[in-house]
């Protein structure tokens, strides 16, 4: 057989049917054919690098074969909602597409961003939350809505390998941005560090009060000059509002909260984090990220230790 594009190719069908019967019997007898017998679908709703290769390397690492699905641009438009009839633009409901894939798959990682429109459905985690509620297997969060528990963890390992003091101030610190951008990655920085043994600082302007819920014992500080004092480790991002009336905005572009050498030098000579990526010269200047306490890719690469971390312990491998 040189081509298979229909039937015509098929030389007996019958017996390719009958042989394939027994195929079936053999892969279920026969796995694993990597070096665990697990495999893991990473689903992308929005863009990424760092998580879908540093999953990819943690996966070869452990030798699970994963395989990546771009949704949004090649998939079947999903239905998320209970009792839709679905006459318009949806094609396919997430328990047939939930069901389908973990029939295939050991664990399924997803990545879908807040709406930043609708901030009942966003905090409800309402993509997220179908997928755990209709995958028979473990789910892995790879940025949702409002959190970013990877990158998170990758965080944590990377303030401990690089702290000089065991309780180190921590701020996590607003910066300017030309975009809306998600509230995870500074909730889910804020949820985890709450757990460490960290002096914790936030700093942002009137208008970014994130969920109080998640600032937790972080102690909020709206000048960010006096938040640097003494400071260990500062990590920046940006976020939209939080709040009701301006939900999912950008209400300040202001310039001055750039991070520039400047800023750093006003610090306990601190390390200084971004989840990636950054604008260069808008979040921090070339001066801050050339700068030897940046410690950006340092992070970024702790993002396959902590992918790793997460897979062993779901998947039960080592
Ligand atoms: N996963 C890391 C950050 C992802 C996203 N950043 C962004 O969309 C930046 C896009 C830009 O700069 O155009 C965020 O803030 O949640
Ligand atoms: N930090 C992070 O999650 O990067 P990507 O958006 O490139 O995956």
């Amino acid at each position: 057989m040189t081509n298979f594009c229909s039937i015509d190719d098929v030389d007996d069908p019958v017996g390719w049917i009958q042989s394939a019967v027994e195929l079936k019997k053999k892969i279920e007898q026969d796995g694993p054919f990597t070096k665990n017998g697990k495999s893991v679908c990473l689903l992308f709703f929005n863009p990424s690098l760092r998580t879908r290769l540093s999953m990819q390397k943690a996966s070869f690492n452990l030798g699970i074969e994963s395989f990546i699905f771009n949704l949004n641009t090649e998939g079947w438009q999903l239905e998320f909602g209970d009792g839709v009839v679905m006459n318009g633009n949806t094609s396919e409901h997430i328990i047939e597409a939930a069901g389908v894939m973990s029939s295939y798959f050991d664990a399924i990682g997803i990545r879908a961003f807040a709406s930043l429109s609708n901030k009942q459905e966003d905090y409800q985690e309402k993509i997220l939350s179908q997928f755990v509620k209709h995958c028979s297997v473990p789910v892995i969060n790879m940025e949702s809505a409002t959190s970013h528990p990877l990158q998170s963890f990758a965080d944590m390992i990377t303030i401990e390998e690089y702290k000089k003091v065991d309780k180190p101030r921590v701020v996590l610190s607003w910066a300017p941005h030309p975009k809306a951008l998600p509230q995870a990655v500074a909730n889910s920085f804020l949820n985890w560090s709450n757990r460490m043994d960290y002096d914790l600082v936030l700093t942002h302007p009137k208008g970014y009060e994130l969920d109080p819920g998640i600032v937790g014992n972080a102690t909020v500080e709206y000048d960010q000059n006096k938040a640097f004092d003494g400071a260990d480790f500062i990590y920046t991002k940006n976020w939209s509002a939080f709040n009701d009336e301006s939900y999912g905005q950008v209400v300040s572009q202001d310039p001055t909260w750039t991070i520039t050498p400047e800023k750093m030098a006003l610090t306990n000579a601190a390390k200084f984090m971004h989840c990636l990526p950054i604008r260069r010269n808008v979040i921090a200047t070339d001066g801050v990220l050339d700068h030897e306490s940046s410690i950006v890719i340092a992070q970024a690469n702790h993002r396959i230790t902590s992918a790793q971390a997460v897979l062993q312990k779901l998947l039960n491998v080592k």
